[in-house]
């Protein structure tokens, strides 16, 4: 069944927020945390309240050297299409190039912050295990302001840590959240280091679109465990390693 992204919009969110539900089942689910489990032990990169993989190359100002993304990555990408996930964005990209591979333990979390110029503006994430409470928050920033994941800003993100969220999306596992256009350029968004999340807080969005048979609701409590999250997009600025290898002579 094909489910375009504008059927995963989301009414009283900014235009270019998109939730579908299950875009993946529970098998594919367990394939995908198997592959990233069992990676190779040199491709985590540990980081304070978090650790990651970079899948098709390693992103940085210069470019990325690379390497084609694995096949259980790859996999996912007739459903991208099916749904028009990377449609429209420039004609010599129709594919994701770049997978960043986040585990976050219950209590972890990511600093709010923008991804950034070194990507076209569309971020594809698929959530296994757990859920998590995505905060959105608008940034006065001015100019060319986008840092790269990881890299935060830290005068934006400090302005903004003890505010209130503008608004929040509640990620499912098995769903596909996607970031367009002004959220992508304008908001920057992060996940608070908490072990549970009261859906009554934070001003979420999407409730609707989660629970269909309605179990939850504001008064849920929801208690966090380890989530893997896929982070697909496409880096404008791509290098093969014999060019860098000339530009290193
Ligand atoms: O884990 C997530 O859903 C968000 C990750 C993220 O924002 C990033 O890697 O840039
Ligand atoms: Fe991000």
């Amino acid at each position: 069944m094909t489910r375009p992204i504008a059927s995963g919009k989301i009414s009283t969110a900014p235009p270019s927020v998109y939730y579908l539900l299950d875009f993946i089942t529970s098998a594919e689910e367990q394939l995908l945390i198997d592959k990233v489990l069992n990676a190779p032990k040199p491709k985590w990169i540990h980081l304070k309240n978090r650790r990651l993989q970079n899948w098709g190359g390693i992103v940085s100002a210069q470019g990325m050297i690379a390497e084609p993304l694995p096949v259980w990555l790859t996999d996912l990408f007739p459903r991208f299409h099916e749904s028009g996930v990377f449609e429209g964005l420039d004609a010599t990209h129709r594919d994701p190039n770049h997978c960043l591979v986040n585990e976050y333990l219950a209590g972890q979390g990511i600093m709010p912050h923008k991804d950034g110029p070194a990507y076209l503006p569309t971020v594809a994430t698929v959530s296994l295990s757990s859920h998590c409470v995505l905060e959105f928050y608008k940034c006065l920033e001015t100019g060319e302001s986008g840092t790269m994941t990881s890299t935060v800003s830290s005068s934006c993100a400090d302005d903004v840590r003890n505010q209130e969220p503008e608004f929040s999306i509640l990620v499912q596992p098995r769903s596909l959240l996607v970031l367009k256009e002004d959220v992508y350029n304008k908001y920057m968004h992060g996940i608070r280091e908490l072990t549970v999340d009261d859906l009554s807080k934070g001003n979420i969005q999407n409730l609707e679109q989660c629970l269909p048979e309605g179990y939850l609701n504001q008064n849920t409590v929801l208690e966090r465990s380890t989530r893997i999250s896929l982070t697909f997009r496409i880096v404008q600025k791509t290098m093969s390693s014999k060019k860098l290898l000339f530009q290193k002579r």
